[in-house]
């Protein structure tokens, strides 16, 4: 596969805020090269009463925790929640938990919402942005429940599936970014980074 060069015209190394292989293995599509340093901030001390802004508010805080550590460099975060009857679902705590998940997404329609943020360490100037993808996942058995949750597959991902995995097999139809889905809008992302001179193509 022939591979073009990026339109890069910046000094700045890029550098991608995440534990998530996803989001490295999407970055790794594009060609770009990058390194890898993980944030680590406590999730749990945000207001879960509005997705989008959630969303964007830790991607962001993702991103500037990261800039802390390293020098002139463009940093991209994202976070990824899944909606379903306006109430954010995040990871699942436990096989029980990702049970529940899916018995509650079954049949029905949800949204998944990603934020993505792009920040310069050197100029502390930040931009973020989202996307909301509607998902309607199939009719669950019990069985299939059980199953897909001893693959062990739901346990790290918003929603308690992936749709990159097996828990494709349960998804209808999806109106909005597959990327965003996986964790990473790249359409946003793509334009952030021009912002920073970072051309993908
Ligand atoms: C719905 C869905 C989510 N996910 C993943 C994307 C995210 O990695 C994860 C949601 O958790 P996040 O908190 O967004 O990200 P993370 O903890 O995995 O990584 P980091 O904070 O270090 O960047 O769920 C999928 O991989 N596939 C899917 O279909």
């Amino acid at each position: 596969m022939i591979k073009k060069a990026n339109n890069i015209k910046s000094d700045l190394k890029l550098v991608l805020a995440s534990t998530s292989p996803r989001r490295e293995e999407i970055l790794t599509q594009l060609n770009l090269k990058f390194t890898i340093v993980p944030s680590k901030i406590d999730e749990s001390n945000f207001d879960y009463s509005n997705p989008v802004e959630l969303v964007k508010v830790l991607a962001e805080e993702k991103a500037s925790s990261v800039s802390q550590l390293v020098e002139d460099a463009i940093i991209i975060a994202a976070d990824t929640v899944v909606v379903h009857n306006e109430q954010i679902l995040g990871k699942p705590n436990s096989k029980y938990d990702a049970k529940k998940m899916l018995k509650r997404l079954s049949s029905d329609q949800h949204q998944v919402i990603t934020g993505v943020a792009v920040l310069n360490s050197r100029t502390g100037e930040s931009y973020i942005d989202y996307n909301i993808t509607e998902v309607k996942m199939t009719s669950l058995t019990e069985n299939e429940i059980n199953n897909y949750v001893e693959t062990g597959e739901p346990l790290d991902k918003a929603g308690a599936y992936a749709i990159q995995g097996f828990g494709g097999l349960f998804i209808e139809e999806i109106k909005g970014s597959y990327y965003s889905v996986m964790g990473l809008p790249i359409h946003q992302l793509a334009k952030l980074l021009e912002k920073f001179n970072y051309g993908i193509l």
